[in-house]
C-alpha cells in the first residue's frame, strides 16, 4: 500500500511538474538549463507529444492547406430530425506513414493523392512548423509519389560548430564543411557541382568555410591552387598543403596559365582514350583533379592603373576560360568574394553564370543576395538577408537542387596550419602537372 501510494504522489509530481514546465524551466541553474536540449527529453518528452500533435491535427492542417481532396462517402447517415439531401463529401488527407524519431526531430513520409504535387508542400512548410511547433521542416520527395518530410526541434546551427563531431566524406571530391539545418552533413560535392561562389559582408564566415573546404580536401588525392591577393593571409595558413599559391595579380596570372596549358594536355589525353571526361579514363591514366580557390576575387578584377587593368582583363579571361572548360577535365573553381556581380565588369557576369554552386552568408545589401541566389532562388535571397550578426558561419546554401541553411566547422588558424602540416605529402607543389 504505501508503494502504491508512492508512485501515485510521484506520478503527480511529474504530471504537475510536465504542466508548469514554462514557468520554472527559466529559473532553473544554468547547468541544468543544458537538459532542455538533451536528446534524452526529446525522445522521451518531445517526440511522442509531438507524434500526438501530428497524429490529432493532421485532418484539420491539411483541410486548412487545401491538401486534402474531396470524396464522396459511401454511406449517407441521416439522423432522427436531420434530412440531407445530396450526397455528403468528405475531406481526406493525403496518407501520413510512420513517424520516425531522429536526434534532432523526426522524419515522416506522405503519400501524395493522385494530381498533387511536392510543391504544394513545399509551398505549406511554414504552415507545418507553426502547427507542429518545431524549428524547421524540410521537404525533400525522393520517390514518385510521395514526400519525405524531415522536422527539427531545436537549431542545430545554434550550437557550437566546434563541438560537432566530424562526418566522413562520401567520396573523393565531396567534401563536409559543416552542417545543415536538418542536421545532416553539408557536403560541396565537385562531381555533382563543379563550380561554387561563396558571397557575404566582411566578418560574415566566408574564409573560415574555404579553410574548413580546403581541410576536408587536404586528406584527399587532389590539387589545391590557392590565389589570395589579401596577401596570402588566409590560404597562407595551407602554404605547405597548397601546389600552389599565387599573392599577386602576377602571380595569379602565371597560375592560371599553367592551368589552362594543363587542361589542354588533358583534353589531349581524353581525345586519345574517345572519352568526354577524364572521369571515363582508367584510375591509372586519369590526371590528378585540381580544386582553384580564390580568396577574395574583386582584388583580382579592380585596378587603378592600365598596367592593373590589362592584368585584371587577362586573369578575367583565364579564371572564365578555366570555368568553362574545366568541369570535365577534373579542373574546379571555388570564388569567394564580398559582392560578385557586373561592377566589377563584363567578365564577372560571364564568370558567374559558370558558379552552378551558391552560398552566401550574411550580407549588408540585398543585392549581394540577389547576385549570389536571385538567379537560381529567387525566395532564398530574403533568408540569406535575415542571417544575423551574431550567426557567424551561418549560410544559405544551395544543395541537391535546393537551397537550405547552413553553417561551417570552425577551423582555426592553428588547426588549420596543423592540418596543412599532417597532408602535406598528399599533393607537393609541382606535383599536379607534371
Ligand atoms: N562556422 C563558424 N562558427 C563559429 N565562428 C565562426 C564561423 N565562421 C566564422 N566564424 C568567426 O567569424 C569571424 C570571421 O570569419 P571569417 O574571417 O571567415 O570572415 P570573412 O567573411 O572571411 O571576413 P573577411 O571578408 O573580412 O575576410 C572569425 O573570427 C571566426 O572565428
Amino acid at each position: 500500500m504505501p508503494w502504491e501510494l508512492l508512485v501515485w504522489c510521484v506520478s503527480v509530481v511529474l504530471f504537475l511538474a510536465l504542466l508548469t514546465q514554462r514557468y520554472w524551466e527559466s529559473r532553473l541553474p544554468f547547468w541544468l538549463r543544458g537538459m532542455r536540449d538533451s536528446p534524452l527529453r526529446w525522445y522521451l518528452i518531445g517526440y511522442p507529444l509531438a507524434v500526438c500533435r501530428i497524429r490529432f491535427t493532421w485532418r484539420r492542417l491539411c483541410q486548412n492547406v487545401d491538401l486534402s481532396v474531396m470524396r464522396r462517402s459511401r454511406y449517407t447517415a441521416v439522423s432522427r430530425d436531420t434530412m440531407v439531401r445530396g450526397t455528403p463529401i468528405r475531406p481526406i488527407p493525403p496518407r501520413l506513414g510512420l513517424i520516425r524519431p531522429t536526434l534532432l526531430g523526426f522524419t515522416v513520409r506522405v503519400h501524395l493523392h493522385p494530381g498533387q504535387t511536392p510543391a504544394q508542400f513545399l509551398g505549406n512548410a511554414d504552415a507545418f512548423v507553426h502547427a507542429w511547433r518545431v524549428h524547421a521542416v524540410r521537404i525533400i520527395s525522393t520517390k514518385r509519389g510521395e514526400v519525405s518530410m524531415i522536422a527539427t526541434h531545436r537549431d542545430p546551427l545554434a550550437d557550437s560548430a566546434a563541438a560537432w563531431n566530424a562526418f566522413p566524406a562520401p567520396r573523393l571530391m565531396t567534401a563536409v564543411v559543416g552542417r545543415l539545418a536538418d542536421g545532416a552533413a553539408w557536403v560541396m560535392d565537385f562531381l555533382a557541382v563543379p563550380h561554387w561562389l561563396i558571397t557575404g559582408a566582411t566578418q560574415s564566415g566566408k574564409s573560415t568555410l574555404v579553410a574548413s573546404l580546403v581541410t576536408a580536401l587536404g586528406a584527399q588525392p587532389v590539387a589545391i591552387l590557392g590565389i589570395d591577393l589579401k596577401g596570402g593571409m588566409e590560404l597562407g595558413l595551407f602554404e605547405k598543403r597548397l601546389s600552389g599559391l599565387a599573392t599577386s595579380r602576377a602571380e595569379a596570372i602565371i597560375l592560371l596559365r599553367q592551368v589552362i596549358d594543363d587542361l589542354g594536355r588533358r583534353m589531349d589525353i581524353c581525345r586519345a582514350d574517345g572519352v568526354r571526361s577524364i572521369w571515363e579514363l582508367d584510375e591509372n591514366d586519369r590526371p590528378v583533379p585540381v580544386i582553384i580557390v580564390v580568396d577574395e576575387v574583386a582584388e583580382l578584377y579592380l585596378a587603378a592603373d592600365p598596367a592593373g587593368k590589362k592584368e585584371a582583363v587577362e586573369c578575367s579571361t583565364l579564371l572564365l576560360r578555366t570555368a568553362q572548360l574545366g568541369a570535365a577535365l577534373g579542373v574546379h573553381l571555388v570564388i569567394a568574394a564580398q559582392r560578385f556581380g557586373s561592377d566589377l565588369g563584363p567578365g564577372a557576369t560571364a564568370l558567374r553564370a559558370q558558379l552552378g554552386g551558391r552560398i552566401c552568408h550574411r550580407v549588408t545589401d540585398e543585392t549581394t543576395a540577389e547576385m549570389t541566389l536571385g538567379d537560381l532562388f529567387p525566395d532564398a535571397v530574403i533568408v540569406a538577408q535575415a542571417i544575423g550578426e551574431h550567426e557567424k558561419g551561418v549560410a544559405v546554401t544551395t544543395v541537391g537542387g535546393q537551397w537550405t541553411r547552413a553553417r561551417s566547422t570552425l577551423v582555426t588558424p592553428d588547426q588549420a596550419r596543423q592540418h596543412s602540416a599532417a597532408t602535406s605529402d598528399r599533393m607537393a607543389l609541382g606535383d599536379w602537372n607534371e
